[in-house]
This record gives C-alpha cells, structure tokens and sequence, in this order.
C-alpha cells in the first residue's frame, strides 16, 4: 500500500486513476492545481503523479520544487501520447517515469511497483495519523457501500436534491428511465432521513393484480377472501415508522389509486376484513418511468394523488447524460462482480473502454451492470476486452456521435476526438462540429488552439 498524490486538472481521469488506485489500496489524495498541490504535498508521500500542464502553471515546475524539497519521492509525469517529448525532459529533470494518457493499468501497476522499490522504506513508518485521514476522506468521497456517486454535473444535481430532500419529511416523486437508479435514489433519501432505522419497504405496483392490491398494501384478516387463510400485516403496516417506495405508481388501478390516496390523507389504514383502523406513520417515496402528468391530463392518474406523491420531484438522468460518470460506475459494477462470481479481473482495456463510450446504454446503469458481469465470466485473462462484449455494444446505435459529446469535454483527448472527427467527415467542419456536438464556432476555435487550422 502506497500513498500517493495525483495532482491533475482533468477531473474525470484523475477520478478515474484515484478510484483505480484505492481499488489497489492505496490511499489516495488528488488534486487540481498547483496551488492546491502546495499546500498538500509532503515528504510522507510515497508517490506523485503529475500532470505536466496544469490551469496555474507547470508541471515541471513542481517536479523542480519536490526534487529541491524532498528529492527521495518518486514523480511520475501524466501526459498525452503528443507530449512525450515533454515528459522525457521531464525525466531528466529527476522525475521518475512517465506514463501516457489514457492510462494502461497495468503501466500504473509496473510504475508503483517499480518506485515503491527504489525508496528504501523509511518514508513509509514516518506518515503522520492525520495525512492518513486526509487522505482516506478524499478517498471515499465519492461512494458509499450501495450508491456510487458519480463526478458529473448531472450527479452532482442529483445528490445535491437527495440531500436537500432527504432530511424532510416530503413525498418524492422520482422520474426517470428505466434501470437509472430510481430505487438506488429512492433508499438513498430513506438512508439520509430520521427515519432510516424503519423498514424501507419497496413495492413494485407493476406486479400486484388489482384485485389483491389492497389487500398486499392494507393487509387482511383471516377468512375476508377465499385463500385468506391467516391475517396479514399490509405493506403500509410494515413500513410504519419508516419509508415505502412504491414503484412503477403509474401502473396503479383507479380504484387502487382512490384507496391509496385516502390512507395518504387519513394516515389510517384498515385491512381487508377488519373494521379497525390502524394509524400508520410512513413517508412515501414513489417513482414512475411514464409521463405522469400525461397520464393525468389523459384521465388515468388521479390528479389528486398526482399532488400528494409529488410535493417534490427528482429526474434521475439517463446514463448518456451521464457518461462522464461511467468508468465510475464501471468500475463499481467490476468490483461487486469480482465479488459475487469470485474472479480477480483488473479492468478494461483500451478498445473496451472506447466501445463503452460510444453505446447508448439504452437500459442504462442495470444494462451496464449486465454486461459487465456477463464479461467478468467470459474473462480468463486479467482485463475484460471487446472479444467479450455483447454484439449489440457495437450495432450502430445511431449514437457514436455520444462517445465523442461527452469525451470532448474531458480536456485530454479532446485533439485527437477532433481530429477523428475531422477524419470522419472528409475535412467537413460543419459536419464534424455537428458530430461533436458544437458549434462551427466552437469547432473553429479550438482548430486554431490546437494549431489545426492549418
Ligand atoms: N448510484 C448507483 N450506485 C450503484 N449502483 C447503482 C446506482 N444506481 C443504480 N444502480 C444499480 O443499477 C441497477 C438498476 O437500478 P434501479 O433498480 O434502482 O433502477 P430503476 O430506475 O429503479 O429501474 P426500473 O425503472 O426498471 O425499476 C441496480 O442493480 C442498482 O443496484
């Protein structure tokens, strides 16, 4: 186990690497800028991963600033496949090694290897306690043991609402596609809430007949019905104290809608059979992949309950919406799949990854989940490559044009997705700024920043 310090501007590799390394547990700080790398660095690192160009300076200049301070730590320079000439001055300069952008896992592996061998030990029984819980913190910011959070803008919404919501005690409504992690978000609001020692019952009203709904939500005692051969608490009852999810809500009978809506506004419940009623104390949490609101302008969904489930609302994105995130996720869904088929797959490689990029993900987080475990079986080696994938990872799914949206905004290989642009359309600039999903001005620019104008 090493400590190290990755100090990157782009916060989707560097969130990338961290999550890569701590699976390897290591403990891991990152950060953004040299500034922030000033007042982190210490001699008690084990290792520094550099980026050689960063927003307030560069990266060489820090590598000299190290070197002069503590010259036993070992720097390896980060850079893309046009500046290695760059990290070879670097070297020079005393960094240790370099490797290239988009990182080769097992490159990362040989280069941690090789430098925790080279420094003689020493270092490691020096670290102070609070580095070490510094550290870790940065480490697990960004998942717990179920929800993985990921470092998208859309995420970082979604977990913002989550937060905000969760300490109330407000009816949500969460919408999204299916396989986004409604449920995931709808446990995770349980979980941050006063209520979250209760029962989180969750109900898929999709599955329930009509005819034994009340009966599976209140309850029924013994003798009410034929096959009523006991009494039965409901799920309201279960739930008392504490949260039911009550999943698919769209899918709901009117009449069913009517007696739901009257345990919503009485807090009373009473079991099929029974003339008691029972006072119930629950939040409820709902979430639909339909348009609700159509189905009640179409007369389908009460409006009334429409208002009472819905006092706030939650989009779960989509995955494409969110596919800065998905090597995070990726990487999650490996990790529990390792586990739950006991294999040691490492990750993906290279031609996986950029498959990953350019699917639609159309059953979204559980089509991810899928697939990845599917090709943790199918792998013998160490990483999970293209020849293990699904066919429909590669039909044209009339996105490709996503692979390259979401991977332009990450700063590294911006050039190269632009000049492969370029190189798909015949030197169209129209078309390759419509491929890339920015505007001929957008386009124009940065041909000019990267000297492509030519
Ligand atoms: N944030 C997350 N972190 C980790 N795993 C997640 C996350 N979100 C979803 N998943 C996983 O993805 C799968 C689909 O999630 P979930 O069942 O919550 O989706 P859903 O939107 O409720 O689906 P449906 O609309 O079909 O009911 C689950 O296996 C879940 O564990």
């Amino acid at each position: 186990m090493a400590k190290i310090l990755v100090i990157d501007d782009d916060v989707t590799f560097s969130s990338l690497l961290e999550r890569f390394l701590v699976r390897y547990k290591h403990k891991v700080a990152v950060c953004h800028s040299l500034k922030e790398a000033a007042t982190i660095f210490k001699s008690t690192f084990d290792i520094v991963f550099l980026d050689l160009r960063l927003p307030d300076g560069d990266g060489i200049s820090f590598l000299e600033k190290i070197k002069e301070e503590s010259p036993e730590v070992p720097v390896v320079i980060m850079t893309n496949y046009a500046e290695v000439a760059s990290a070879v001055s670097a070297m020079k300069k005393g960094a240790f090694d370099y490797i290239s952008k988009p990182f080769q896992q097992e490159s990362v592996l040989n280069v941690i290897e090789n430098a925790t061998k080279q420094t003689d030990g020493s270092a490691v029984v020096t670290k102070t306690p609070e580095l070490q819980t510094s550290v870790v913190a940065i480490s697990d910011k960004n998942t717990n043991a179920e929800m993985v959070f990921g470092i998208s803008n859309a995420s970082k919404k979604l977990a913002e609402y989550v937060g905000l919501v969760a300490p109330t005690d407000m009816s949500v409504l969460i919408t999204g596609k299916s396989g986004t992690g409604k449920e995931v978000v709808a446990k995770s609001i349980h979980m941050q809430s006063s209520r979250k020692e209760f029962p989180f019952i969750a109900v898929d009203c999709g599955a329930i007949p009509k005819e034994i709904a009340s009966s599976e939500f209140f309850g029924h005692v013994k003798g009410s019905f034929t096959g009523a051969v006991s009494d039965k608490k409901g799920h309201f009852e279960e739930a008392n104290e504490g949260t039911i999810f009550l999943d698919e809500v769209g899918n709901l009978s009117y009449e069913n809608q009517i007696q739901l809506l009257r345990a919503l506004q009485e807090r009373k419940i009473k079991p099929v059979g029974s003339s008691k009623e029972i006072d119930v104390n629950i939040r409820i949490l709902s979430a639909t992949n339909e348009n609700l609101l159509k189905a009640v302008e179409n007369g389908e969904f009460r409006e009334d309950l429409y208002h009472r489930l819905n006092e706030f609302s939650i989009k779960v994105p989509s995955l494409v919406d969110r596919m800065e995130d998905m090597m995070i996720f990726a990487e999650h869904f490996l990790a529990s799949a390792n586990k739950q088929l006991g294999k040691q797959v490492i990750g993906f490689d290279r031609d996986a990854i950029i498959c990953f990029q350019q699917y639609a993900w159309p059953g979204n987080l559980r089509e991810l989940q899928n697939v990845i475990k599917r090709s943790v079986l199918l792998t013998s080696g160490n990483y999970i490559t293209e020849g293990v994938l699904p066919s429909e990872l590669f039909e044209n799914s009339g996105v490709e044009d996503v692979g390259f949206i979401t991977s332009l905004s990450t700063k590294d290989n911006e050039k190269a997705l632009i000049i492969a642009a370029l190189e798909k359309t015949n030197n169209n600039k129209t078309l390759a700024a419509k491929l890339l999903n920015v505007s001929r001005k957008t386009l124009y620019n940065k041909l000019k920043a990267y000297g492509l104008d030519s």
